[in-house]
C-alpha cells in the first residue's frame, strides 16, 4: 500500500502542497483530481522521489519508500520524458531492461503493449514520427513495462481517443487485477467517475475531500427537481423553502436540514403543487461528480 503521510513541498514563498495526507491501497484505482495548479504533479514528484519533500513522508508497504522500491514503481510524468529520435521499441527494451527485464523479455512485453495499443506497425519508427495520441500510447507502455508494483500516472487520459482511452482502461484494470495500487491524475471526471475506486479531491494544496464517488455523493448538497404543469415561479412565495432555480415549469429547490425537515418540507411542496394544478415530477436531483467537484473545490 502506498501512503503519503503530512507530504508538503514550498516552492520559495508558494506552498505548492501543503500536508497532503492519503492512501492508495492494494489493488485499487484512486483519481487524483484538482484544478490547475492545485499541486497534483507536485505531489506524484515527491512520490517518485523526483523532487524532495519540505515536510512529510512516502510509506510503501509501511516503511519509508527508497530507490529500490521506487525502481518498482512505474511512472508517467507530466512532462513525459521518452526520446524522440528513438524508435519507440529500442526505447521500451531499455527502460524495461533497466528494470531487470531480459532483453528477450523486454521485447516480448514491449511488443505485445504496443500491439495491443494498435502500434504493432511503428516499432521502429521514431517516437517524435508518431501522432502525439500516439506517442501518450508509447509513454503509457514506458511506464508499464517493468511489470511494476504501483502506478503513478500524469494525466495518461489526455490526448487520447475513445479506443485509446479503453485499452489503456483495460489495462489498468489489469495491474488493480494483480493488486497494483494505481494513482492517476486527470481533468476528465466523467473518466475518473466510471474508473476510480476512490478519489482525492486537492484544492490549492490541501485534500477537500476523499473517498469513494458514493462517499462524496453522499456529502453533496442533494437537490429536489420539481416540474409541474405550468409556470412554477410561484415556489419562490413558499416560506421556507429555499429555492436554487426556476426556469418555466421547473423548479430547482434545496429541501435541504436533517432528513425529517427535508421530507416534511418535500410534503409541503408536494401539497402545494397539487393544490394549484398538475405535478410532472417531485424527485431528488443526485450531484455529479463535477457538481461535487465544484462544491468543494470554491
Ligand atoms: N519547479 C517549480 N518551481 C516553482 N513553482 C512550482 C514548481 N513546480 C510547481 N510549482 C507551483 O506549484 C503549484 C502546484 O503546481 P502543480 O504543477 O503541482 O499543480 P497541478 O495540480 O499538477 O496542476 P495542473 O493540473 O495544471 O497540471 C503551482 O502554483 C505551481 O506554479
Amino acid at each position: 500500500m502506498l501512503r503519503i503521510d503530512g507530504l508538503t513541498r514550498h516552492f520559495g514563498d508558494t506552498v505548492a502542497v501543503d500536508g497532503v495526507t492519503f492512501d492508495v491501497p492494494r489493488g485499487t484505482m484512486t483519481g487524483f483530481v484538482g484544478g490547475n495548479g492545485a499541486g497534483k504533479t507536485t505531489t506524484m514528484r515527491m512520490i517518485m522521489g523526483v523532487l524532495q519533500p519540505t515536510a512529510g513522508r512516502v510509506l510503501w508497504n509501511g516503511h519509508e519508500a527508497g530507490v529500490a522500491d521506487r525502481r518498482r514503481f512505474g511512472y508517467m510524468p507530466e512532462e513525459r520524458g521518452l526520446y524522440p529520435k528513438q524508435p519507440v521499441l529500442d526505447q521500451l527494451i531499455y527502460l524495461g531492461r533497466l528494470q531487470g527485464r531480459t532483453t528477450v523479455d523486454a521485447r516480448r512485453v514491449a511488443t505485445d503493449l504496443l500491439d495491443r495499443f494498435g502500434l504493432g506497425e511503428r516499432l521502429t519508427d521514431k517516437l517524435e514520427s508518431l501522432s502525439l495520441g500516439n506517442q501518450q500510447r508509447v509513454q503509457i507502455a514506458a511506464a508499464v513495462i517493468g511489470g511494476p508494483e504501483l502506478l503513478v500516472l500524469d494525466e495518461p487520459f489526455s490526448g487520447l481517443d475513445p479506443v485509446a482511452v479503453d485499452s489503456m482502461v483495460d489495462l489498468l484494470r489489469e495491474h488493480t487485477t494483480r493488486g497494483v495500487p494505481v494513482l492517476f491524475s486527470s481533468h476528465q471526471l466523467d473518466l475518473v467517475e466510471r474508473l476510480c475506486d476512490q478519489l482525492v479531491v486537492l484544492s490549492r494544496g490541501n485534500v477537500v475531500a476523499q473517498g469513494t464517488v458514493e462517499d462524496l455523493r453522499r456529502r453533496g448538497r442533494v437537490l429536489h427537481r420539481l416540474v409541474v404543469g405550468g409556470d412554477a415561479g410561484w415556489v419562490r412565495d413558499l416560506p421556507g423553502i429555499h429555492v436554487v432555480d426556476v426556469d418555466g415549469p421547473t423548479a430547482l429547490l434545496d429541501l435541504g436540514g436533517t432528513p425529517d425537515a427535508g421530507a416534511a418540507a418535500t410534503d409541503v411542496v408536494l401539497r402545494e403543487a397539487m393544490a394549484r394544478g398538475s405535478v410532472r415530477e417531485l424527485a431528488e436531483v443526485v450531484p455529479t461528480l463535477s457538481d461535487i467537484y465544484r462544491e468543494v473545490t470554491v
